[in-house]
C-alpha cells in the first residue's frame, strides 16, 4: 500500500474524491476583501492570480489587473513594475562565445519552466507548517479539516493560499488524487512512485545520544581528538629527513627516505634476530603514497627463491597485520641491503614503546597542595583488562589468518606488534624471518606452535611491564601480578599460551577460550564503524559547498568584463549577483555586515537542492526587488558557469 509520512502536527482527513466539492466550497472566502490586508501579490506582481478564486486579502481596482492567470513564466514577474530593466536589457555573450555557434546563454524567458510563477514568499504564519518542498500537494487538502466548524474558520483566516499553490508541485502530479486512486483501488501490483529528495538541505545524523561523538569509544576518540590524530598523521607522511642523513635519494623507485628510528640526527641501529636493521618512511614514485622501508644491513640473498615467501605474504590482507607489499636487494646504502616494503602506518608505535619503556621524568606543571612544580619519575602503569583483551582478541585474529593460510607470523613480539589508531594493534614485519631464515627448513607446525608461545610472553611482558616476565626465574612472581590485576580468564589464557606446544594447543582453542571476549571487540568495532560513519556525514557536506564557491568565484566581478556591465548587470549574471549580495552581503538596522555562517550554509544548500523557495533579492540602490526560487538562481548559476566553460574550452583549442 502506498503510504505518504505527513507532518505530524497536521490532522489529514482522507475524504473520497466525490465529496470535492463540498471542500470546493469550504475554499471560498468567508470575510468581505475590504476588511482585509492587501495581497502581497498585488504589490510585487501587480496582479494576484487567485484573486476570486479564494484569495481572502483585498485586491484594489486601482491596480492593472490581469484578466486571469498569468503566462507563468519569470519574464512576466521582472517585467513587473518593481523589476529592474537591466534583466531585460539584451543578453550578454563573453567574447570568445560569440564567435561559436553555442545556444544562447539561457535568458529571462529560459530561466522558468511554463508552469511555474515565481511569486513572493509571505512569511508563514505562526504555528503553521511550511509545506513548501512536500510533494503531492494536490493530493493533500488543507481546508480538509476535521476538527470543529469554527476551527476550520479561523485556520482558513491564518492560510493563505499561495502555501498551497498546485500549480508549484506540477512537477508531482504522479501524486495527485488520481494516481493515488490507481494506486489504492487497482487490482494491478501498486507502484510506489519516489519522491525526489531533497537530500543535500540536511545531514540526517543518528541521534547524539546513540552516537556521541564528544564521547570516547573503545576505537575512535572523541571527535576533536580524532581531528587532531588525523591532522598530525598527515603531517608525520610530510616529514622530510634531518639534513646530513646521507641517505640515498632513490632507492628502487622509493624517494624521500626519513628514518623512524632515533631522534634527530641520531639513527637507530637495533638488531633484528642476528641483523642490523633500520626503518625508513619512503615514498614511492608510481603512486606517491607513503611505505615503510624495512633495511636488513649487510645481507647477502644466496637464492631468488627466498622471495617466494614475499609472494605468498603480499597475499595476506587483515586489519591486524601490516601488509607487504615487496622486497629487493639494493647496493644503494653502500652495502648489500635487502629491503622489505611494508604499508606505512604514520605515527604507529611499538607496543614496547607505549607500555613498557620507561618514560622519561617530567616536570609537573601543578601546584599540588599548594607546593612549587616537581620533577615526577612516569611510574609504570597497569594496562586496563580491557585494553589487554582488545590485544588478546586482535593478535588471536591475525595469528588465525596466518595459521589458516598454511604460514607462522614467527615474529610476536611487544617491538614488532605496532600500535596504529586507539587500541587498535596490528604485527608488522610479516615475510621478514621467513626471507632472512629461508636456508633453514623447519616444520611450519612447530612454527605455529612457536607463535603462540611468543603470543603468550608478549602477553606477559604487557601484564607485569616487563619483558622477561615469562622467564623461568620470574615466572612465579609474574603470575602474582597477573592474579592481583586482572581476572582469572587472562591469567588462564597467558598460562595456556606459555603452556608446552601439543596438538591441542591451537590458535582456535584459544578464540573458543575467549568467545565472550571475541564478541565484545566485535560489538566495539561496530560501535567505532557507527561513530566514523557519522563522522563522515558531518563532513559530506563540504566538497559540495566548495564546488559552488568555486563556481561563485568563477562568475563574480571577472576583471575581463569589468568595464562590461552587460555581464555583470544583466541577464543570468545580475541574478547572481543580487543573490551573492543576499548570502554574504547582508546588513544589519545599523548598517553593521551581518555575518552569520549558518545563513550562508542554509542559502547554499538550498541553492544546490535547486528548491522551489522563492527569495527576495534587493538591488543594491534598494530601489528595486526581484522574487524568484532557489531553481531559477541555480539554473542561472549553471548558465553563466556554462558560457564560461565553454570560452574556457574554445581559447584551449585555439
Ligand atoms: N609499517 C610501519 N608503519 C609505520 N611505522 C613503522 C612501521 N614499521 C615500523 N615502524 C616504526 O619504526 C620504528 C622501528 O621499528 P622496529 O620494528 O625496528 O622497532 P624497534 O622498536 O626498533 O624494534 P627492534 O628493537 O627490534 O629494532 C618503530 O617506532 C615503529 O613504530
Amino acid at each position: 500500500m502506498a503510504f505518504f509520512a505527513r507532518p505530524q502536527s497536521t490532522a489529514i482527513k482522507i475524504v473520497d474524491p466525490s465529496t470535492q466539492s463540498t471542500q470546493d466550497e469550504l475554499k471560498a472566502p468567508k470575510k468581505d476583501s475590504t476588511q482585509r490586508k492587501q495581497c502581497r501579490n498585488v504589490l510585487i506582481h501587480g496582479f494576484c492570480k487567485f484573486q476570486g478564486k479564494g484569495c481572502m486579502y483585498s485586491h484594489p481596482s486601482t491596480e492593472p489587473q490581469s484578466p486571469g492567470p498569468p503566462s507563468p513564466s519569470l519574464q512576466e514577474s521582472r517585467t513587473s513594475t518593481l523589476t529592474p530593466q537591466a534583466v531585460n536589457a539584451p543578453v550578454f555573450v563573453p567574447k570568445a562565445l560569440a564567435t561559436i555557434a553555442t545556444p544562447p546563454p539561457p535568458s529571462a524567458e529560459h530561466l522558468t519552466p511554463p508552469d511555474t510563477t515565481p511569486t513572493a514568499t509571505p512569511p508563514i504564519p505562526q504555528g503553521q507548517v511550511d509545506y513548501q518542498g512536500y510533494e503531492s500537494q494536490e493530493a493533500y487538502n488543507p481546508y480538509a479539516y476535521s476538527g470543529e466548524e469554527g476551527d476550520l474558520s479561523a485556520q482558513m483566516e491564518q492560510l493563505d493560499p499561495n502555501f498551497y499553490d498546485d500549480s508549484q508541485y506540477a512537477g508531482y502530479s504522479e501524486y495527485g488524487p488520481n494516481a493515488l486512486d490507481a494506486t489504492y483501488y487497482s487490482s494491478v501490483p501498486p507502484v510506489y512512485m519516489r519522491q525526489p529528495l531533497d537530500y543535500h538541505l540536511y545531514t540526517p545524523a543518528p541521534p547524539a545520544g546513540f552516537v556521541a561523538s564528544t564521547a570516547d569509544s573503545h576505537f575512535v576518540p572523541p571527535s576533536s581528538s580524532l581531528r587532531q590524530a588525523l591532522q598530525h598523521r598527515s603531517e608525520t607522511i610530510r616529514q622530510i629527513a634531518p639534513i646530513g642523513s646521507n641517505l640515498p635519494d632513490e632507492l628502487q623507485g622509493y624517494h624521500t627516505l626519513v628514518p623512524l628510528e632515533g631522534n634527530g640526527d641520531t639513527v637507530e641501529r637495533r638488531k633484528l634476530g642476528n641483523w642490523y636493521s633500520t626503518v625508513y618512511r619512503a615514498i614511492r614514485s608510481s603512486d606517491g603514497l607513503a611505505y615503510a622501508l624495512r633495511r636488513i644491513e649487510n645481507y647477502r640473498l644466496m637464492h631468488q627463491s627466498a622471495f617466494s615467501a614475499i609472494e605468498v605474504w603480499s597475499q595476506i590482507r587483515h586489519p591486524n597485520i601490516i601488509s607487504v607489499n615487496e622486497a629487493f636487494t639494493t647496493r644503494s646504502f653502500n652495502d648489500n641491503s635487502l629491503v622489505f616494503v611494508h604499508v606505512y602506518h604514520a605515527d604507529a608505535q611499538t607496543l614496547f614503546d607505549v607500555h613498557l619503556k620507561p618514560k622519561a621524568p617530567t616536570m609537573q606543571t601543578h601546584y599540588q597542595h599548594g607546593r612549587s612544580p616537581h620533577l615526577q619519575a612516569h611510574l609504570p602503569t597497569v594496562i586496563p583488562e580491557r585494553t589487554i583483551w582488545s590485544y588478546i582478541v586482535q593478535i588471536s585474529s591475525a595469528i588465525k589468518k596466518v595459521h589458516d593460510v598454511g604460514q607462522a607470523v614467527r615474529m610476536v613480539d611487544v617491538s614488532k606488534v605496532l600500535l596504529t589508531g586507539q587500541n587498535r594493534v596490528r604485527i608488522s614485519s610479516c615475510g621478514v624471518i621467513d626471507v632472512l631464515m629461508h636456508d633453514t627448513h623447519q616444520d611450519i607446525g612447530m612454527l605455529q606452535q612457536d607463535d603462540l608461545t611468543m603470543f603468550g610472553r608478549l602477553l606477559f611482558a604487557l601484564c607485569c611491564n616487563n619483558v622477561t616476565a615469562s622467564s623461568g626465574q620470574n615466572l612465579q612472581k609474574s603470575l602474582d601480578i597477573i592474579t592481583r590485576n586482572y581476572s582469572a580468564d587472562v591469567k588462564n589464557a597467558a598460562l595456556f599460551l606459555i603452556s608446552k606446544g601439543g596438538p591441542h594447543r591451537s590458535i582456535d582453542q584459544l578464540l573458543d577460550m575467549i568467545r565472550g571476549k571475541v564478541i565484545l571487540e566485535m560489538e566495539e568495532a561496530l560501535n567505532g564503524n557507527d561513530r566514523l560513519e557519522s563522522e563522515l556525514l558531518s563532513e559530506l557536506e563540504n566538497a559540495r559547498l566548495v564546488r559552488l564557491l568555486c563556481k561563485f568565484g568563477f562568475i563574480n566581478e571577472r576583471p575581463e568584463f569589468a568595464r562590461e556591465p552587460r555581464w555583470s548587470e544583466t541577464g543570468d549574471r545580475y541574478i547572481i549577483k543580487l543573490f551573492r549580495d543576499y548570502v554574504f552581503h547582508q546588513v544589519d538596522e545599523q548598517g553593521n555586515p551581518v555575518v552569520n555562517l549558518s545563513h550562508v550554509l542554509v542559502c547554499l544548500n538550498k541553492l544546490d537542492a535547486g528548491t522551489e523557495e522563492k527569495v527576495m533579492l534587493v538591488a543594491r540602490d534598494e530601489q528595486s526587488c526581484l522574487v524568484v526560487s532557489y531553481r531559477e538562481i541555480k539554473q542561472c548559476i549553471e548558465s553563466a558557469f556554462g558560457d564560461l566553460a565553454r570560452a574556457s574550452k574554445l581559447n584551449k583549442r585555439s
